[in-house]
């Protein structure tokens, strides 16, 4: 069966958001925490959308949370959090900050994903987002080892896989947000 039917999704919406000052995910924009614009588009995709924190707030949202598996190593603990609990070989793996992300960009993703490449993620020329992706379950021993080495950088981890880029022309939809600054200036934009 190919790799990508019935592909779950995983947010992460764990870590410090020290730049934000609050939890990222849950900050509002037009009213909405920034999250649920990313699960809509995921919905129109698959049914099986996992939220990757501690952070019980994000239970009002109404999906199952998973807890990390290694507490505060960053973006690859949680990764590890998400192919540890998946049954299929790979996944949407994906940030939740990141409020523009559109159905169109996922589903360049599910397209051009090749069946052999371990981590293939968005780009916009050499921007790198590497947490909107697609990850392989195979790749879980890799990342524990990672962790246990304090080898917590995301972007050295991919270098060292067969990876793949994928063009995204909508750069927009990849827009993250990481600060109040930047949350004010898409609130002036949209
Ligand atoms: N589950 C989980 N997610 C994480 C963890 N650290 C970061 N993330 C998520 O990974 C994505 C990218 O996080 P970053 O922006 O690099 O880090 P951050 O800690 O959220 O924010 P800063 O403190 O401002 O750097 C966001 O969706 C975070 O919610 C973690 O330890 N566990």
């Amino acid at each position: 069966m190919n790799a990508l039917a019935n592909i779950p999704a995983y947010i992460l919406c764990g870590g410090k958001s020290s730049r934000m000052g609050r939890d990222k995910g849950l900050v509002t924009l037009q009213d909405k925490p920034i999250i649920t614009n990313i699960i809509s588009s995921l919905e129109k995709i698959t049914i099986n959308i996992f939220l990757v924190t501690d952070n019980q707030d994000y239970l009002s949202l109404g999906f199952p949370l998973l807890s990390d598996n290694y507490k505060g190593r960053g973006p690859l603990g949680g990764i590890q959090t998400a192919l540890n609990h998946t049954q299929t070989e790979k996944v949407f793996m994906l940030s939740c900050d990141i409020p523009l992300l559109t159905v169109d960009t996922l589903y360049t993703l599910l397209k051009k994903a090749e069946n052999d490449t371990k981590i293939s993620f968005a780009t916009s020329g050499k921007n790198w987002h590497p947490l909107v992706g697609i990850y392989s379950k195979s790749l879980l021993s890799a990342i524990e080892n990672a962790i246990e080495n304090d080898r917590l950088k995301l972007i050295d981890f991919i270098k060292e896989h067969p990876y793949q880029e994928i063009e995204i022309e909508d750069s927009k939809s990849l827009t993250n947000i990481n600060s109040p600054e930047e949350l004010k200036q898409l609130e002036q934009i949209e």
